[in-house]
């Protein structure tokens, strides 16, 4: 589930380095602010989405990885902490506790992006998690270090509250960065879409109402309910949006964990972990429905394609015909079976592989003689369908002649040689009427099988069809005696 999928946000360009400079500057400046509204008195903020968001827009262009535009995001924080506090080495090295959090989760992210050139995926969940546990981990300590030292009594509930307050953001945060695209609404939008969404609010509020432990993980079958049935940027968006929504009522003791107690630090702590480790769970379920779908299309366009001759498979076929159903226009339709005549005498003497080669280019040749508007299929072995939309059957006609003179003309090259083939072609031409595509198609086929069993028993290499019994009047010597 690639982000350059869908369609993308371009406020950043590997061309345009001012504007680079200053988006991450706004960015940062606007997250720091943000990070700094939500501090509670004395202690961390409650959120700190800097680190997580920079690492993300870090992560996502892989070519803002530059020192520089490190430097630009660092120098940014000590220029809004001079403005609003202190200058200083607490500032320095606090500053650089969110960099070290924000370059090990982008440099591990592209790092793993590079690897993976073909099926960049840019999130794999489990990854993730360790990359930011990882990340959370050196900038609490670099952080608590910086703030109050090694010695101080302080420093490992400091460490543990910065180090679980840095994992859950980023887990919640980073997945939505990399995955963030433009929302497309649905149109015809029904009651039953929003039923995941109705399921994730119900559940946080009975998180609310029941209370305990157990209150925190209510809220994940809705989120996997959503990450099976919505596309991953918009379940990484409703699981930061859960995950950032249970923390502040447990931090507001609005869902009260402990029941009988007031809530402590390390609480906090363990809340923040399960959370975080319950917000992983929908991702990675996302990232299969899409890992899993993905293989479902490229399946399918498999099976709706003849590898050999690279036209349609005869259920790829049915399955265009399906397609068509809904926008056609012409009232008549002509289907034409085609039969290359003796093909066995091409196996027999230049063998199989030339065979092969010349079935793949007849089928070429077909389709560009019919244009992109007709439907050419294999229909097994060396027989081949043609399905167009013709304003009368004459017309139908004429074309299934081109096809048949076009390949009669046509000097198919092996090995140096030059060989030729003929093709038997039956026509069956009707109109709609009230019928679906798929049935006049049907009914279609049967009498172009007909009039192709005509066209071989009356010497191969015509066209038969009903209008008044025609068969082409051109005989033409067998292929074996012109190869
Ligand atoms: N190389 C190759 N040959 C194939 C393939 N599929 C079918 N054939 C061959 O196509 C030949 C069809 O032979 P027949 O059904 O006797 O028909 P024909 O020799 O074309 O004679 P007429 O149709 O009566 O003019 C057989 O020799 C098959 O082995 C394929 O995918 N590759």
């Amino acid at each position: 589930m690639s982000p350059n999928q869908a369609r993308t946000f371009t406020l950043f360009s590997e061309h345009t380095p001012l504007r680079n400079v200053v988006g991450i500057v706004v960015l940062t400046t606007l997250f720091y602010f943000i990070g700094a509204k939500l501090r509670l008195v004395e202690e961390l903020s409650l959120f700190w989405p800097l680190n997580g968001v920079m690492a993300g827009v870090f992560a996502r262009y892989a070519y803002l990885n530059r020192l520089h535009y490190y430097a630009i995001s660092y120098i940014a924080m000590l220029v809004y902490d001079a403005i609003t506090t202190d200058w200083g080495i607490v500032s320095l090295t606090i500053n650089l506790s969110n960099m070290a959090f924000i370059i090990t989760v982008s440099l591990l992210v592209t790092r793993d992006n590079r690897l993976k050139k073909e099926t960049p995926d840019p999130v794999n969940a489990l990854r993730l998690f360790n990359y930011c546990l990882l990340a959370a981990l050196l900038c609490a300590l670099i952080g608590a270090l910086g703030s109050v030292g090694l010695t101080s009594q302080s420093f490992w509930p400091l460490f543990a509250d910065w180090f679980s307050e840095q994992f859950s953001t980023g887990v919640l945060i980073v997945p939505c960065l990399l995955t963030i695209t433009i929302p497309r609404f649905e149109r015809n939008l029904r009651l039953e879409h929003l039923m995941p969404v109705v399921a994730l609010v119900v559940s946080v509020v009975a998180s609310v109402v029941i209370g305990g432990a157990g209150a925190l993980a209510f809220p994940l079958p809705a989120l996997i309910w959503c990450a099976v049935r919505y596309s991953l940027p918009a379940t990484c968006l409703l699981t930061f949006v859960t995950g950032a929504v249970e923390i502040t009522l447990v931090a507001n003791s609005v869902i009260n964990i402990a029941a009988t107690t007031a809530l402590t630090t390390p609480m906090m702590f363990s809340a923040r972990l399960g959370i975080a480790t319950m917000a992983i769970c929908p991702v990675m379920v996302s990232v299969s429905v899409a890992a899993i779908n993905s293989l479902i299309r490229q399946v399918s366009l498999r099976a709706d394609f003849d590898f050999l001759t690279h036209v349609y498979s005869r259920s790829g076929l049915y399955e265009a015909l399906k397609r068509e159903e809904c926008q056609r226009k012409n009232r008549h339709l002509t289907v034409m079976l085609l039969d290359i005549d003796y093909f066995k005498s091409i196996n027999d003497n230049y063998g199989h592989e030339c065979g092969d080669k010349m079935l793949a280019a007849f089928a070429q040749k077909v389709q560009e003689t019919v244009g992109a508007d007709g439907l050419v299929a294999r229909m097994g072995g060396e027989e081949f369908a043609v399905v167009v939309s013709c304003a009368s059957t004459q017309q139908g006609y004429a074309l299934a002649e081109r096809i048949r003179t076009s390949i009669e003309h046509y000097p198919f090259i092996w090995r140096g040689q030059t060989l030729f083939l003929t093709v038997s072609i039956g026509l069956g031409s009707g109109h709609y009427g009230s019928s679906t595509l798929i049935e006049v198609f049907n009914r279609l086929m049967t009498e172009a099988d007909e009039y192709l069993y005509r066209s071989k028993k009356a010497g191969r290499n015509r066209t038969s069809a009903r209008i008044a019994e025609v068969t082409t009047s051109e005989r033409a010597s067998s292929p074996t005696e012109q190869l």
